[in-house]
């Protein structure tokens, strides 16, 4: 253990995180979006949100110098942080040498194999959750990799950047509603915890962030035929955000196709000259059975 790093000691403060990477020489890499939490309050904040105790168990997307990590062990029956950079597992090793409810992977959340780390990690626990401030450049491919892979998750809490947490929580009818709203509200009901300055982070980003609570559906929230053709629907319909969906889905179905959109779409109750960024899930979900139905789709 390098000197003066004592374990249990918290890490998030200033000036513990500034010790902790003076002593260990480690240099932070933007590539790989890391920025460290320094603010317990948020800390606290973020993991009261996911609800845990002793019988559920957290997974941590990029623990860093391990300031959430501790918080988490201390809530939760188990963590597991899968961590990227080589550099920081030593750290983490000697930050949670007397936490023995952790364990750290060293890996690409965006390669493994979450399913089968669940399965080994959390056994008999009553609930898993992810809770991460994660790395702002993957917050997407993360998010929708978590989601789509149908994880058996209680809830997703996490630190995002601010504008991609409002996005996800957007309700139809503005400018900020659009194909990531319509997939996160699919599978999760959204819920902005908090807005956060971007002056809690060593080094501070250049944005201002959010902590966004997602919490999972038993099921989706509509019911739809076919998943892929319902989100393929949705892409087509906000391709062009200032087009008319009868326009946006003419590229969709084929110009062969385009004289039959309107009736299709007033079939269903829904305005040819409306956009995109006007329809509920609901209205995307009835379009997408209805292009199917009428077997249109591009080819
Ligand atoms: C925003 S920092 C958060 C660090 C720490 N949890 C905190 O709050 O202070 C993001 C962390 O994710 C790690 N990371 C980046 N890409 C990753 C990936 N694909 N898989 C796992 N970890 C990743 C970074 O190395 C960094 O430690």
């Amino acid at each position: 253990m390098a000197e003066g790093i004592k374990a249990g000691v918290d890490v998030a403060s200033p000036k513990r995180t500034k010790d902790i990477i003076a002593r260990y020489g480690f240099t932070f890499k933007k590539s790989l979006g890391q920025n460290f939490l320094i603010d317990q309050n948020i800390l606290r904040n973020i993991v009261s949100a996911a609800e845990l105790d002793e019988t559920k168990g957290a997974l941590e997307i990029g623990p860093g110098i391990g300031a959430l990590t501790q918080k988490l062990a201390e809530a939760a029956g188990r963590v597991a942080a899968v961590e990227i950079d080589n550099r920081l597992i030593p750290i983490l090793t000697d930050v949670l040498a007397d936490t023995p409810n952790v364990h750290v992977v060293h890996g690409d959340v965006l390669k493994l194999d979450l399913a089968k780390l669940l399965r080994e990690q959390f056994a008999g626990l009553s609930g898993v959750s992810v809770v991460a401030n994660l790395p702002y450049y993957v917050t997407t491919p993360i998010l929708m990799k978590l989601l789509e892979e149908k994880l058996p998750l209680e809830h997703i809490v996490v630190m995002i950047q601010k504008e991609v947490a409002q996005r996800m929580a957007a309700k139809p009818g503005g400018k900020e509603y659009g194909s990531l709203s319509v997939a996160v509200q699919y599978y999760c009901v959204p819920e902005l915890v908090c807005i956060v300055p971007h002056t809690v982070f060593i080094p501070q980003p250049n944005v201002d962030s959010a902590v966004i609570k997602l919490s999972l559906r038993d099921k989706p929230a509509v019911e739809v035929e076919d998943e892929a053709h319902f989100f393929q629907t949705v892409q087509a319909c906000f391709a062009q955000r200032r087009k008319t969906i009868a326009n946006n889905l003419t590229a969709y179905v084929g110009k062969v196709n385009r004289e039959k959109l309107g009736p299709l779409l007033e079939g269903i109750g829904i305005d040819p000259s409306r956009r995109g960024e006007t329809l509920s899930l609901e209205e995307f979900a009835a379009l997408s059975r209805a292009l199917l139905a009428a077997d249109l789709h591009s080819s």
